[in-house]
């Protein structure tokens, strides 16, 4: 059995985080909680606020209102704030310096010895490259010397920025494995990324955010299953529709007026409903597609953010 982490049980807490670049309103009232134990995937498109936030998170940047607590308090409160959160958010490396002379730089600060150095060196593979110049490293080298450089101080939170970012297949295999690993020791770990496919592996939990707003939070699971294969249905009546498919016997989850009815073919949802006399205005039948569900949860968000005064909400579904 593995150890637990000394610092198991230190989550992360968002609370109504705001932030404002002129006219840009980077992050919006967002709200969301990172859990112990766990690998959960931080996830928008570009420019949707994820480094902000993850900035803010780190108290590099001022947030107008809400707060970002680690452990139950702001990082920079945190006695010596390294120690509990390893961070690739700043990674800035000379390209003169080797890998190893880069860790070195980061250790007095963390109270680290060269013997943690070389064990972080061949936790993220770079044993043969310790000595090479970081100039000539390939992107998915700096993304291994980045997390080394998380890693260092043995903190029990991670908040990697696109680690995955420049990783080759099996760079991202390796990953996935070691953010398991680390998150198996009951460490927090905070992935951002702008693509689902790419840590889609190897996360327990999604955060998905558009225009600076939450648009979905739950288990990867329970977003898997909101992309199960499905018919989905509406129409004037939807309380008189979903009668009608579960006294056949079929699964119904009603998000508003919106109707995903699993067990049974779209054919069949629509001679149901003609049967009922009911009227129908959809009737698509929904092919299980992750990265699509990802989409559509982005696109609603976006849209929404267009009508003043209404937020995002948790659940991009139940907004249907
Ligand atoms: N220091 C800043 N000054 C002005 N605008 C900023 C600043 N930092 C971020 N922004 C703006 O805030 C918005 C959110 O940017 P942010 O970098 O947080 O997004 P992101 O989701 O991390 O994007 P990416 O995936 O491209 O890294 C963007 O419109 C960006 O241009």
């Amino acid at each position: 059995m593995r150890d637990p982490h000394p610092a198991n049980g230190t989550s992360i807490e968002i609370r109504g985080l705001t932030k404002t670049f002129g006219a840009v309103r980077a992050v919006d009232d967002l709200t969301f909680d990172v859990a112990p134990g766990r690998v959960t995937g931080f996830l928008g498109p570009n420019g949707s606020g994820k480094t902000t936030t993850l900035r803010m998170l780190l108290g590099l940047v001022r947030p107008d209102s809400g707060v970002a607590l680690v452990g139950g308090r702001p990082y920079v409160e945190h006695p010596n704030p390294g120690r509990v959160v390893g961070a690739s958010l700043e990674a800035n490396f000379h390209p003169g310096r080797t890998a190893r002379a880069h860790l070195r730089t980061l250790a007095p600060h963390l109270g680290v010895g060269d013997a943690r150095i070389d064990e972080v060196i061949g936790q993220v593979g770079l044993a043969d490259a310790a000595e090479r110049k970081v100039g000539g490293f390939s992107l998915g080298m700096r993304q291994r010397l980045a997390l080394a450089g998380t890693l260092l101080a043995d903190p029990g939170v991670l908040v990697l920025d696109e680690p995955a970012n420049g990783l080759d297949p099996a760079g991202i295999i390796w990953l996935r494995d070691l953010l398991r690993f680390l998150a198996g020791q009951g460490r927090t770990v905070l992935v951002s990324s702008h693509v689902l496919a790419e840590v889609q592996a190897s996360v327990d939990d999604v955060v998905v955010i558009a225009n600076g707003r939450l648009v979905h939070a739950s288990s990867l699971t329970e977003m898997v299953h909101l992309s199960d294969s499905h018919v989905r249905v509406s129409g004037p009546d939807p309380a008189a529709l979903g009668a009608a498919a579960e006294r056949l016997g079929w699964r119904v989850e009603r998000a508003n007026d919106v109707l995903r009815v699993r067990g049974a073919s779209a054919a069949e949802v629509g001679a149901a409903a003609f049967a009922a006399g009911l009227e129908l205005h959809e009737l698509t039948a929904v092919e299980a597609n992750l990265e699509q569900t990802f989409f559509e949860f982005v696109a609603r968000g976006e849209q929404d953010a267009g009508q003043p005064g209404d937020k995002g909400n948790n659940n991009g579904e139940a907004a249907a």
